[in-house]
């Protein structure tokens, strides 16, 4: 599914309305019909309802959903704020509609706002500003979303919450933004959604389908999408009747320390869960049995070192290469990472303690081996780039580093994105704040890995074992439960989960 900027979505509608062809004024009927029954399907008729619309089309379609609302029985007031004494046409014709409704108390607000009384039972819908939005809120304006948001009602907003902006948020003022419950989008997502920091305005979040145009939507080129089941299940190859190990990859991970030998484990059962041929670890010698005993299906490489990887193996027999969890980052591995690195062939997948060396060692990773993949959170993605203010700016590093490097970035959390060289964004909608624990990471690399080996491109590898790893952790969810489950369960699932997309 796309995620465009508000530029795009202006254009899309003038596509829809000029193709369709639908005039303007239905397509925000269409809108509007869809708004109220998602409100009507919450709220009853008993709910007092204040509405609050702004001059442009977002108004106007808050002022269709008081007409269609009334028309069901609601008690309404109506507030439209019009300062420059100019509504965009079809707030306009909305406006003549409404107000000559007698049930509905309309207000058209020029200069002198008295605030309604607004309780806990009362339903505020706010329909100030949507995509047209074009700088930070301020006086008047900035005021009524004060006293909405201080306010106990519950809130729900059209299209995007009021003063927030469809992408980018660094320079807005936060005071000046409607805090939503509930956000009922029109058609697709905005970028903004997609971040952490704007949970607290958006809410909740639902699509409504207003059917803009299937074509104009097709031909209009945007850097976000979000995955969906229906593009991974089409990526995953079948298994041949005949088909061998040797078909499906040999990987290398290169994992744990002393103390960290879980790192690894994690890792490689979930290597060995998502399809490879085969797997060598590379450990350090302390974890050999550890490793022996909880992965019979794996081969242990032991490096010289007792306790850290320190020595570079050679990586000609293999695949794909994964490497950093639970590495540790003494100067050691340190200089056994570097060297690694700098003489593979395969593509990597570089987690965790791997990132956080090259961290120190920026150059090496300009020559970091051809379809490699980085999976950093976002404190190991601002160890490589510097500090961010925020998930907007984060996100625009990341894009610079994946170009700069010629490398994929998963960049983890919730819709966690997969970042192309040529700064391409894909969000992914599987997982859940249960995996934010221990060893997940680990897990991602893991299965990664497998994708590598078994010889998918960079990209579907990175797409598919993001999906799936997310989608395994919603498995783990349904039967642990978000606060009891681990890691392991994670991989306990990951069977489930492949199943789910592939048969
Ligand atoms: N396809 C769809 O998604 C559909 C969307 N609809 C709805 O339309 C809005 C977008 O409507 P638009 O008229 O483009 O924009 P807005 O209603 O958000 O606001 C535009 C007016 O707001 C003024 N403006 C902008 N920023 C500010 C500000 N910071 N302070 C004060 N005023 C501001 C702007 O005036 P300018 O003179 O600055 O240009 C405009 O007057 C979308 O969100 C949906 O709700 C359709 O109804 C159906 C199809
Ligand atoms: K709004």
């Amino acid at each position: 599914m796309k995620i465009f900027p508000s530029s795009s979505i202006k254009k899309l509608d003038a596509y829809t309305i000029e193709n369709e062809p639908i005039a303007s004024i239905d397509l925000m009927e269409r809108a509007a019909t869809a708004l109220t029954k998602a409100i009507t399907d919450r709220w009853n008729t008993e709910t007092p309802v204040t509405i609050f619309a702004g001059p442009g089309n977002n108004g106007g379609d808050a002022l269709a959903v008081a007409r269609m609302m009334a028309e069901k029985g609601y008690k309404l007031e109506v507030y439209l704020f019009n300062p420059k004494g100019e509504l965009s046409p079809d707030c306009q014709t909305n406006k003549e509609l409404v107000e000559m409704m007698e049930e509905v108390a309309f207000h058209e607000i020029s200069t002198q706002f008295v605030p309604p009384v607004l309780t806990p039972d009362h339903l505020v819908i706010d329909g100030l500003f949507g995509s047209g939005l074009n700088k930070p809120l301020s006086g008047g304006f900035a005021a009524v979303v004060k006293y909405i948001n201080s306010s106990p009602a519950m809130v729900v907003a059209i299209d995007i919450p009021s003063g927030l902006m469809g992408e980018e948020n660094t320079f807005n003022v936060k005071t000046n933004i409607i805090r939503a419950d509930v956000t009922f989008s029109l058609q697709l997502p905005k970028l903004a959604f997609l971040f952490a920091e704007n949970t607290e305005f958006v809410g909740e979040w639902e699509l409504l389908d207003i059917q803009l145009s299937e074509d104009g939507i097709e031909e209009t080129e945007t850097n976000y999408e979000m995955l969906e089941i229906e593009e991974i299940r089409s990526l995953i190859k079948p298994r041949k009747q005949f088909a061998h190990k040797g078909n499906f990859g040999h990987a290398l991970l290169i994992a744990g320390s002393k103390g960290m030998a879980g790192a690894s484990v994690l890792a490689a059962r979930a290597c060995l869960r998502s399809g490879v041929g085969l797997l060598t670890v590379h450990a350090p010698m302390c974890n050999n049995d550890i490793l022996q005993t909880s992965i019979p299906e794996a081969i242990v490489e032991t490096d010289a070192n007792e306790t850290c990887f320190a020595v570079p193996t050679d990586t000609d027999d293999y695949q794909a290469v994964g490497i950093g969890p639970g590495l540790g980052r003494n100067e050691e591995t340190e200089a056994a990472l570097l060297e690694q690195l700098e003489h593979c062939q395969a593509p990597v997948v570089v987690d965790a303690d791997a990132l956080n060396i090259l961290a120190n060692h920026r150059h090496a990773l300009t020559h970091l081996p051809k379809g490699s993949i980085l999976t950093p959170h976002p404190k190991e993605l601002e160890r490589l780039t510097g500090k961010c203010q925020d998930s907007y700016e984060r996100l625009m590093k990341a894009c610079e580093l994946a170009h700069a490097a010629h490398v994929h970035i998963v960049l983890k959390g919730a819709y966690s994105a997969i970042i192309t060289p040529e700064g391409k964004c894909f969000f992914n909608p599987t997982g859940n704040p249960g995996m934010a624990t221990g060893g997940s990471g680990d897990v991602l690399t893991g299965v990664i890995l497998a994708l590598l080996a078994q010889g998918y491109p960079t990209e579907e590898a990175a797409k598919i074992g993001t999906y799936i790893h997310g989608l395994a952790g919603d498995v783990a969810q349904k039967k642990q439960g978000m606060i009891g489950m681990i890691a392991s369960d994670i991989i306990t699932c990951l069977p489930t989960a492949w199943r789910l997309v592939s048969e």
